[in-house]
């Protein structure tokens, strides 16, 4: 299937019209998330859906998508190579799972099904520390797909290079490192709804099994990890969250991970700049899909004068807004390597489980390949800033939603 996305509409509209089977979960982006919410506990739902404060910055990652045009050209193209060179490795598109936490919330297959979806369909699949599944589940499932580990940074030296040990033998290939949610943002939803997943001992079973963080929580309290589950989860949070890490330690995760050191949720030039001068190999701009700082500015925004600045030396990976062929079309044109695409893969899985996920995978990856065949663009190497344009809207910007 990977290979074949100039067909998959044409199965969609076969199944149908000779068939009986329409597609279970909608092809239309714009009605995604409405029929996820018709399906999934409210609060989880909300959980999944929200966004930091007014919700501004979710506004401006899609609107910053909305103000860039493409322009296509005819008579050039009949096929399209979508594959992609990422840390001297091949994919065959540039487009990978977030690193998403609790996606129990969304199916009870947990990370380990979405894994596994993910890996059917070639999309590399990111696990996040915040999940209820060990590495060890996740790479059983994943099997030869393609997979990388979301670090959410302990302060804890000793339980960073445990987590660090545990991804490279479970062969989890490049490391991510997520700095922009070190401290969880005011997320109104949630706390109206009294909800925060943590609490409720919902994605800590990854430190919970781990053996360097259960010495230690057993050390201090006399008890083991699982005879307490309220107080070790509650550990394991303040291990990983609230934490006080400085640019200068980023040396330390460079010199106990040997392979692509990525940090996670850059927006200014200047962090940019720094992760290079701290010896990262690349970077992921991105401001958590407007979870984190409301009001901060679209993440496709500042792509442009980030990748100017960094992209001849860092592999510069984007995420936050991205829906349809087009987004991902526009997002390397700026200069992005590749895209993560967060919550609609979620809603899928939270639609029909690993079949719902990969039907979203599948919609994404086939928009994406006739949006390219249509904008005559044949390859990667061809998205460049001369085929998108940018607009000025006048009035209201968010009639553009
Ligand atoms: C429910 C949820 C949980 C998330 N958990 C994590 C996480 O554990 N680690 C992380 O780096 N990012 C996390 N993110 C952020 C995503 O990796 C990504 O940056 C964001 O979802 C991209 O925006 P999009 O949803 O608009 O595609 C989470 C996002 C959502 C929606
Ligand atoms: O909700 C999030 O955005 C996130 O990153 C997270 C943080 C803690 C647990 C699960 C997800």
């Amino acid at each position: 299937m990977s290979d074949n996305y100039g067909q998959y509409q044409q199965t969609i509209y076969a199944n149908s019209m000779y068939g009986s089977s329409r597609p279970v979960v909608t092809t239309d982006p714009r009605k995604l998330e409405e029929q996820a919410r018709q399906m999934m506990d409210a609060r989880a739902f909300n959980y999944i859906a929200g966004g930091a404060g007014e919700k501004s910055t979710m506004d401006s990652n899609r609107l910053a998508f909305r103000q860039w045009k493409l322009i296509p050209k005819m008579l050039r193209i009949s096929e399209v190579d979508t594959s992609v060179e990422l840390f001297g490795q091949k994919y065959p598109h540039p487009l990978l799972m977030a690193p998403i936490g609790v996606q129990s919330l969304a199916h009870a297959d947990k990370e380990t099904g979405l894994a596994e979806a993910c890996s059917e369909v070639d999309v590399p699949y990111i696990l996040s520390t915040a999940s209820g599944s060990s590495f060890e589940s996740v790479a059983t499932s994943s099997g030869s797909g393609k997979r990388w580990y979301q670090l959410y940074w302990p302060r804890d030296n000793d339980i960073t290079l445990s987590l660090l040990k545990r991804a490279k033998e479970n062969g989890f290939e490049a490391l991510v490192v997520t700095l922009d949610t070190w401290s969880l943002a005011w997320r109104p939803a949630d706390l109206d709804n009294g909800y925060l997943p943590f609490l409720a001992g919902v994605g800590t079973e990854f430190g919970l099994t781990d053996p360097v963080f259960r010495a230690k929580f057993e050390k201090e309290t006399g008890t083991k990890a699982e005879e307490n589950i309220a107080e070790s989860s509650r550990e394991w949070v303040q291990s990983i969250f609230g934490t006080n890490h400085t640019w200068e330690d980023v040396a330390f995760l460079r010199k106990n991970w040997d392979g692509p050191l990525i940090l996670k949720g850059i927006q200014h030039v200047e962090d940019a700049r720094n992760a290079l001068k701290y010896g990262c190999d690349g970077i992921v701009v991105s401001n958590h899909g407007g979870r984190q700082l409301d009001g901060a500015i679209g993440s496709l925004e500042v792509l442009p004068e980030i990748v100017d600045a960094v992209g001849k030396d860092l592999t510069v990976l984007f995420d936050s807004g991205i829906r349809t062929g087009s987004d991902i079309i526009k997002a390397l044109a700026l200069g992005a390597k590749a895209v993560f695409v967060g919550r609609p893969a979620i809603y899928g899985y939270a639609i029909n489980g690993k079949e719902g996920a990969k039907a979203v995978f599948q919609g994404l990856l086939a928009d994406f390949h006739l949006s390219m065949l249509i904008a005559g663009i044949a390859s990667i190497g061809e998205c460049r800033r001369d085929a998108i344009r940018r607009i000025q809207y006048g009035g209201d910007l968010k009639a553009l939603l």
